[in-house]
């Protein structure tokens, strides 16, 4: 996060691109219905980043499959609100309609490049597809415009990749070509689900300098979902914060970062390396099947009180900062962080450890459990 990025957010007017009004997405398991997202809203601007970020298992995902429902129906379904996708509602679509705005208008990058690419034609012949799909070219031009995509993706030697198909490539060189596929038609909004995880840091800095150059070459807006808030700092200009299926709290990136207010969020921070809290925040996240009534958090929030633990999802609250909100009963009557410290009390100032009465072991281990639980299920 630097000026230019809150000079950017503040500067931010008109309609946005993207409404995600009320969603709720559901899966129907042996076991009950999954609340994987449970009302949730929040807009992405043209030229935007958006990020999402929020424990394993939050619905940051399934947030980002909705969208153009990706996931697999059944088990999967929107069961509430509405996807207004430059004044069109997403969720009300045909699944023929949604193809033709996946991959044209809406692209998606997945951490996992698998079946994102067709194997039987050449990466060169995918890419020049894609990019004549969208623009009026010569292929002589489509085809230059690919081997600078891919080079742009940290693809050395790009024109002699062309030729190459998917499964001559290694998997890191397989999201990179993933990655230039998602851009090449030149989308109105990229959905990135943890796209650079995988690669190292240099192509990781590289890939997104290349979505920021796109973005401002053609306003794209972006929803990067990463569990690395670093890369949250350095390309988001507002971020959205889940929870269990929840928005607990939104905002600029400054703001978020400079004046986390939900406790959640100021729990996620304290887990950045040097902040103090190492290992993840203490206890796991509610039963997706039969969440608690209240606030989501409250059995793991050192400032809960008896008033988080009834009636819905605190309504939001307006934090410090514009267009900042906070979905926590604390903020009722005031905007300012601070306000923690003063109902916390003593609770509030012990250490991560004693906060729950939990000791090591078990936030590794749930935390990994969460993991396996939301892949293995996805299968
Ligand atoms: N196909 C499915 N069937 C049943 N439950 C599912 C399915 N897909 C996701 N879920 C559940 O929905 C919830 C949200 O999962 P999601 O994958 O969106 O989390 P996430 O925030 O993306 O986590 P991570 O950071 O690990 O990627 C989890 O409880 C998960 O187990
Ligand atoms: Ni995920």
């Amino acid at each position: 996060m630097n000026t230019t990025t809150k000079a950017r957010t503040d500067s931010r007017r008109g309609d946005p691109l993207l409404t995600v009004d009320n969603l709720r997405t559901v899966f129907d398991t042996d076991d009950g219905q999954v609340q994987a997202v449970d009302g949730i809203d929040f807009t992405v601007h043209p030229g935007e980043t958006v990020c999402i970020v929020g424990e394993s298992g939050s619905g940051k995902t399934v947030t980002s499959e909705s969208i153009t429902q990706l996931f697999k129906s059944p088990p999967g379904s929107i069961a509430d609100g509405s996807v207004v996708f430059d004044g069109d509602d997403l969720a009300a679509r045909s699944e023929e309609e949604l193809t033709d705005i996946r991959g044209a208008r809406i692209s998606h990058i997945f951490q996992n490049p698998q079946g994102a690419l067709n194997p039987v034609y050449t990466v060169g012949w995918q890419l020049i597809e894609a990019i004549q799909l969208h623009q009026d070219v010569e292929k002589d031009d489509a085809r230059e415009e690919a081997v600078d995509l891919l080079s742009r993706v940290g693809i050395p030697e790009a024109s002699a990749r062309l030729d190459d198909y998917p499964h001559e490539l290694s998997g890191g060189m397989k999201q990179r070509v993933m990655i230039a596929m998602a851009l090449a038609c030149q989308p109105d909004l990229l959905i990135a689900d943890e796209p650079t995880t995988a690669l190292d840091v240099t192509i990781q800095a590289q890939i997104l300098r290349l979505l920021r150059d796109l973005q401002e070459e053609f306003e794209m807006g972006i929803i990067f979902i990463t569990h690395d808030l670093g890369v949250v700092a350095e390309i988001a200009d507002r971020v959205v914060v889940m929870y269990a299926g929840k928005v607990m709290e939104r905002g600029s990136v400054y703001d978020v970062f400079d004046s986390p207010s939900h406790p959640y969020t100021k729990a996620l921070l304290e887990c950045l390396p040097g902040h103090g809290s190492l290992g993840g925040i203490p206890g796991s996240l509610p039963d997706p099947i039969d969440p608690p009534e209240g606030c989501r958090f409250a059995d793991r929030c050192p400032y809960a009180i008896e008033e988080c633990r009834t009636g819905a999802q605190p309504a939001f609250e307006s934090a410090a900062g514009d267009g900042h909100e906070v979905s926590c009963v604390h903020y009722q009557t005031a905007d300012d962080p601070s306000v923690l410290e003063r109902v916390g009390g003593d609770t509030a100032s012990e250490s991560g450890t004693q906060r729950t009465g939990r000791t090591d072991g078990g936030t590794d281990e749930s935390g990994k459990q969460e993991r396996t639980t939301g892949g293995g299920r996805r299968e």
